[in-house]
């Protein structure tokens, strides 16, 4: 019995940090946040009945962002806290009452607007902006000051009478109108569009480039004044204080006596948001006295003081008029349904995903029937149920296609998998522009001036039909497309010439073989120094690299057993692409690691793994993979576990910190 329950406390933490992953890291959330918001709250009630299986790092605790390594990690002084959700009156009034049970004289309440963005800290020292960081995942987050200094409402330098250091904490977020700029402009460029407002707004603050997010027009409101001192007794005072500093705060901010205003406001907004230049995804209460708020304090995640009210998503009726299919890069098949026209939250909606066969399923899904229709968290709309009441006695069972509707071949489904794939990846046609889509994305051979739709065109052109075709191209041939001039065709011509700089790495990740991500094909690299070595591995040899297992090998393998392939690489090598590992990959800094071997463990704050291994690698060391007598240093971050503890029961391992190990080169 506990073992079943510990195994379900397991899956639903592993499923919510995969959720949690998608929605801050990769801003690509893949359920609604109702979806999201129950599957953490049958965890939590499985975690309270189960102490014994109490986890620091479960996601009932930690805040489900994380840092990256793009940007430099930074500790916040003070911890950036989540907030309880509630979403009904009941709720709220449990909340209250427990408020009461702790303080006995009367509690008033700030109802705020819930901002659907991006959280953010930033410190002011001596009333010039010093430091802005990502909540991250709580303790610790993404410095992103030059980012943040490019959002024109957020100031620099602060008016008044200000205290000297201090943080103030906001929401950044996108208004609807900017949003819907950036997709028309994605949409002439032939870019994918983006999916909602918060993602963007989150997405756009990770970017690298600071005048990429200037053009991204963010904007920002601020709800928060943290600080060792506190120069008031509310926190409805500190708004005022910090409007007047120049920031801006919301104005639809209201100071409540009682549940039943606090009511009134919801009530209000639940329908009034939908008019507002912005989007929010609920309401936020916080007690407003400081004082009160100290005596209240924090659970695991949340303040005690403060409470999210969520709005419930709209439900409207609509009929289903059929349902397509979409065939995706990577030949995964998306059923669509194609709906009448309506209204639903500000938007028409006439299309809802339905994802793959066993929800059509499920839903029970027949030929025009009358469907429910929801929008979850502002994400795509999803039919929630059918109205079987309204269902002609004739009409048929939704059947799934057998074929491709891209280019007929039959369709494969993979044993653990709810997607069928259309396996023709050569010569699907949204495949094989997929396929080069990717080859010249900016991770892989990075064309710049190359975009999806001048790809599109010149695949319909039939100039292009795999990644060495693009080596073959002359400007003569680009200048009559669409929309192309003579400096832009010039543009691509060199843009593909210099591709031809691009490391062995990122070609082998280009060449978009199954499975074989930016990270394998570096380790493969690492092991390989040639195509021609690769092509002559078997899958067990693969198969002794780190991290490559039986799927990823076997998946290479097929790769170079294809002559078409094998075709293909040949004719990029005769262009002269880069498919050997070039000289400066191996570069030696110096040989002071010369016959040590090393293992990084725990999770590090000063590099990362793969920047630690390659530095042990340029001055002469080795990495392994386990602990044994082999292992002279373990490098040990921040938790480290099992591996910690074996190296010290062999006792003859030197284990050394982040510090310490960077002390060690120099
Ligand atoms: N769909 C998914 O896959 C998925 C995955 C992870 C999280 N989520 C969703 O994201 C949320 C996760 O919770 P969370 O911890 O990020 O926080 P949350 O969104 O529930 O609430 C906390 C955040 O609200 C924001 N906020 C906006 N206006 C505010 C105001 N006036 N005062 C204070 N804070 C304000 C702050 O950024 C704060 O960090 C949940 O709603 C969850 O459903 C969804
Ligand atoms: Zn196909």
């Amino acid at each position: 019995m506990s073992e079943n329950i510990q195994q379900k406390i397991e899956q639903l933490r592993k499923e919510l940090n995969q959720h949690n992953e998608n929605y801050y890291l990769m801003d690509e959330p893949s359920i609604s946040d109702l979806e999201f918001d129950l599957l953490l709250k049958e965890l939590q009630d499985l975690e309270a009945k189960h102490p014994e299986f109490h986890d620091d790092n479960s996601p009932t605790v930690r805040v489900g962002g994380g840092v990256t390594k793009i940007f430099p990690t930074v500790q916040h002084q003070f911890r950036m806290y989540s907030l309880d959700n509630s979403y009904d009156y009941d709720d709220l009034a449990d909340w209250e009452k427990r408020i009461i049970k702790t303080i006995d004289e009367p509690v008033e309440f700030v109802a705020e607007l819930k901002y659907d963005g991006a959280s953010i800290s930033i410190l002011y020292e001596n009333g010039k902006l010093v430091q802005a960081v990502t909540r991250g995942d709580g303790f610790q987050g993404d410095e992103i000051t030059s980012n943040v200094k490019t959002i024109s409402d957020i100031p620099v330098k602060l008016t008044g009478d200000f205290p000297e250091r201090f943080f103030m904490r906001g929401e950044i977020y996108l208004t609807r109108k900017n949003f819907d700029k950036i997709n028309k402009q994605r949409e002439e460029e032939g870019l994918d569009l983006f999916m909602n407002p918060r993602n963007t707004a989150s997405g756009s603050l990770k970017m690298q480039d600071s005048g990429e997010v200037r053009k991204r027009r963010l904007s920002s409101v601020l709800y928060q004044f943290v600080s060792q001192e506190v120069p008031a007794e509310s926190h409805w005072e500190l708004l005022h204080q910090a409007h007047d500093w120049g920031f801006t705060i919301s104005e639809q901010a209201k100071l409540c006596k009682n549940l039943d205003e606090i009511k009134e406001f919801i009530n209000f907004w639940d329908t009034e948001r939908h008019n507002l230049p912005f989007e929010i995804d609920g309401i936020v209460l916080k007690v407003n006295s400081l004082k009160q708020q100290r005596q209240l304090g924090y659970t695991a995640k949340s303040p005690r003081w403060a409470m999210a009210y969520k709005f419930k998503a709209e439900k409207v009726e609509t009929e289903l008029e059929k349902v397509t299919y979409q065939v995706g890069r990577t030949g995964a098949i998306t059923p669509v349904a194609n709906l009448k026209p309506v209204l639903l939250a500000g938007t028409t909606v006439k299309r809802a995903s339905l994802h793959n066969e066993d929800i059509i399923k499920k839903l029970g899904l027949h030929e025009h029937d009358f469907v429910y229709v929801e929008k979850g968290g502002e994400i795509i709309p999803k039919i929630v149920g059918v109205n079987e009441e309204k269902r002609t006695s004739d009409s048929k069972e939704i059947e799934y296609i057998k074929n491709c509707p891209e280019c007929g071949t039959e369709l494969i489904k993979l044993e653990d998998q709810a997607i069928h794939f259309c396996p023709n990846d050569l010569h699907c046609p949204p495949q094989v522009v997929g396929r080069m889509i990717h080859y010249v994305s900016r991770k892989a051979l990075n064309i710049d001036n190359l975009g999806s739709e001048t790809i599109e065109q010149l695949y319909k052109e039939r100039l292009i039909e795999n990644p060495a075709d693009f080596y073959a191209l002359t400007k003569e041939q680009i200048l009559p497309l669409d929309r192309m001039a003579e400096k832009s065709a010039q543009n691509i011509i060199d843009g593909i010439e210099k591709s031809k700089e691009i490391p062995f790495e990122k070609v082998l990740f280009g060449i978009g073989i199954k499975h074989v991500g930016e990270t394998v094909a570096k380790k493969l690299v690492k092991n390989f120094n040639t195509i021609e070595d690769l092509k002559k591995a078997t899958a067990e040899e693969l198969c002794q690299v780190e991290d490559i297992g039986m799927k990823i090998a076997v998946s290479i393998v097929d790769f170079f057993n294809n002559p078409e392939n094998i075709l293909m690489l040949e004719r990029l090598k005769s262009y002269g692409v880069q498919l050997e590992k070039g000289e400066n990959t191996n570069e030696v800094l110096s040989n002071a690691l010369e016959g040590k071997t090393f293992l990084f463990t725990g999770k590090l704050s000063l590099f990362t793994r793969e920047s630690a291994e390659e530095m042990v690698e340029k001055h002469g060391g080795k990495n392994i993979s386990a602990v044994s007598k082999n292992l002279n240093y373990l490098v040990v971050g921040e938790k480290a576990g099992s591996k910690l503890k074996k190296a010290q029961d062999i006792g003859t391992i030197t284990i050394l910190d982040e510090q310490e190990f960077l002390d060690l080169i120099g």
